[in-house]
């Protein structure tokens, strides 16, 4: 997968401009960076739900914006996606949430169908959970029950948006431990959105930061951590102030609160 120069937005917003960014095969690939920086919109770009003003995304060779509808079809059909917080259908069985995606694209006979699905819910660790409604199993086990929808297909491609968000530490370590043992014993490749930066540096080969619709890093976890850009450095150590400023700018403290002026120090 790679973005060659891609610029895009919504409406007249540019949102991300001139973004360059590769995913090799076979890799993990954490996006990381500040809240409404981009990584839901690249995301977007790579499953063609958005399309770019200027530049490519490449899948495969294919440039996506010059797919009809059955090209565009095909190339869904080898990525997997796992939402933010990877809604289940709650009317559905954790057995029949993980069959849907292959009723809805295949005409694989029943029995074929129960052994795919027992399968990857073997690969999650919750074959036992197939009789199960969602209501009945916990967040962590649910994001696992999405995870083997988002595989059911056998894609090629596994983009996650934030898959830890509202996990206790041991499911999250158990998620994160689960998309790298996925991406590798499946021969996948992961993109992976996430706040969450212990357990995605654990877990990523390549970390890309996103921060005012631009990658303004892109190196191995070790890269990052040692990284000199003041930004990534705030990043990656949370540090409330750096080039990302806490405050939003407003009026000065005195004005809003109607007292005397400050010393600079005493507004931070
Ligand atoms: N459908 C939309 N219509 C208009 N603006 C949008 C839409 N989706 C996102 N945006 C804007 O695009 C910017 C980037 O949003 P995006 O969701 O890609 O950021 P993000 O890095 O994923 O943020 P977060 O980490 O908070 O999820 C934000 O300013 C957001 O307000």
């Amino acid at each position: 997968m790679e973005l060659r120069d891609v610029s895009c937005g919504y409406g007249e917003r540019l949102i991300l401009e001139g973004v360059n960014l590769s995913v090799p095969r076979g890799k993990v690939l954490a996006l990381i960076g500040t809240s409404g920086g981009g990584k839901t919109t690249v995301l977007r770009l790579l499953g063609r739900q958005l399309k770019p003003v200027r530049g490519q995304v490449l899948f495969d060779g294919h440039d996506l914006a010059t797919l009809d509808q059955t090209g565009l079809y095909a190339v869904r059909r080898r990525m997997g996606m796992l939402f933010q917080f990877g809604a289940l259908f709650t009317d559905l069985s954790v057995f029949e949430n993980v069959a849907f995606p292959l009723r809805e694209h295949t005409n694989l006979p029943e029995a074929m169908i129960r052994d795919l699905v027992l399968m990857k819910l073997n690969a999650v660790g919750l074959r036992g959970a197939r009789d199960l409604m969602p209501s009945e199993v916990s967040g962590g086990m649910a994001r696992r029950v999405a995870l083997a929808r988002a595989i059911a297909l056998d894609p090629d491609l596994v983009l996650y948006d934030e898959p830890f968000a509202g996990l206790d530490p041991i499911s999250l370590g158990v998620a994160a431990r689960l998309i790298r043992d996925l991406n590798d014993a499946l021969g996948l490749t992961s993109i992976v959105v996430s706040h969450d930066l212990h357990e995605t540096f654990a877990i990523a080969d390549q970390v890309a930061m996103i921060a005012n619709g631009r990658v303004v890093a892109q190196g191995t976890p070790d890269e990052l951590r040692h990284s000199e850009d003041p930004l990534v450095q705030q990043f990656v150590g949370a540090q409330a102030d750096g080039p990302v400023r806490f405050h939003q700018a407003a009026l000065p403290v005195n004005e809003d609160f109607g007292v005397g002026a400050m010393p600079s120090r005493e507004l931070a």
